[in-house]
């Protein structure tokens, strides 16, 4: 890697995120961000704020604490809500709270509103928001308990209370958009800005 290349940090704890950007050969350090995602979710809600904008300003939160630093890094701060039918989802405490998940968006449609900024020198350069719509089967109690005995805890790091990657494919009957929105991170225009940032090679 050339040496005025800017060090890229990932502000995320998600193995989803750091497997989609590894896999397109980004190279970069993940970091967790301490940043209280529920009191900004419920501050952004009780305002009124729509999910586009609380994501990103979610994914702001994660970038600022982890830009603060090193501001010459080029930092990547991501968020993903999950809203069906106007109601807010969140990751799953515990499988008990997966199942009922599920069972609250099978046979419906529900918006993956996924939010993804850069940030450096001690700000934003750059967002982007992907909306992957995701459309249940209406699945079976026991095709359910099939499928949660079959993943188990790791359903709990997604906010879906799913992976579509692997079994999880089965509880669906349309999805639009592209798989690494779906799992937290919308990829090429991230790629893009990064090469026109210079950060990649074009
Ligand atoms: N493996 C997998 N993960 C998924 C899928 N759909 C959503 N997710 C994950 C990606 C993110 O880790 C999580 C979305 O929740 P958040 O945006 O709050 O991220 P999380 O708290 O996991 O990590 P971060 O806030 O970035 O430290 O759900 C999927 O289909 N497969």
């Amino acid at each position: 890697m050339q040496a005025d290349l800017p060090r890229i940090v990932l502000a995320s704890a998600s193995t989803a995120r750091r497997a989609v950007l590894e896999a397109a050969g980004l190279r970069f350090e993940a970091l967790p961000a301490a940043v209280d995602e529920a009191e900004i979710k419920a501050a952004a809600q009780a305002e009124g704020i729509p999910p586009a904008d609380a994501a990103l300003m979610l994914a702001d939160a994660k970038a600022e604490r982890i830009a603060r630093r090193d501001p010459e890094a080029l930092v990547i701060g991501c968020d993903q809500l999950l809203v069906c039918e106007g109601v807010w989802f969140d990751k799953p405490a515990d499988l008990p709270a997966a199942r009922a998940q599920l069972q609250a968006l099978r046979g419906r449609t529900h918006d993956l509103v996924t939010a993804v900024v850069c940030h450096r020198h001690g700000g934003r350069v750059w967002q982007h928001v992907a909306v992957p719509r995701m459309t249940m089967r209406d699945f079976s109690n026991a095709f359910l308990d099939a499928y949660l005995a079959a993943e188990g805890e790791v359903l709990t790091r997604s906010v879906g209370a799913y992976r579509l990657e692997g079994l999880g494919a089965q509880l669906f009957a349309r999805i639009q958009g592209d798989q690494p929105a779906i799992l937290g991170v919308p990829l090429l225009p991230l790629l893009a800005f990064l090469r026109q940032h210079g950060v990649l090679a074009t």
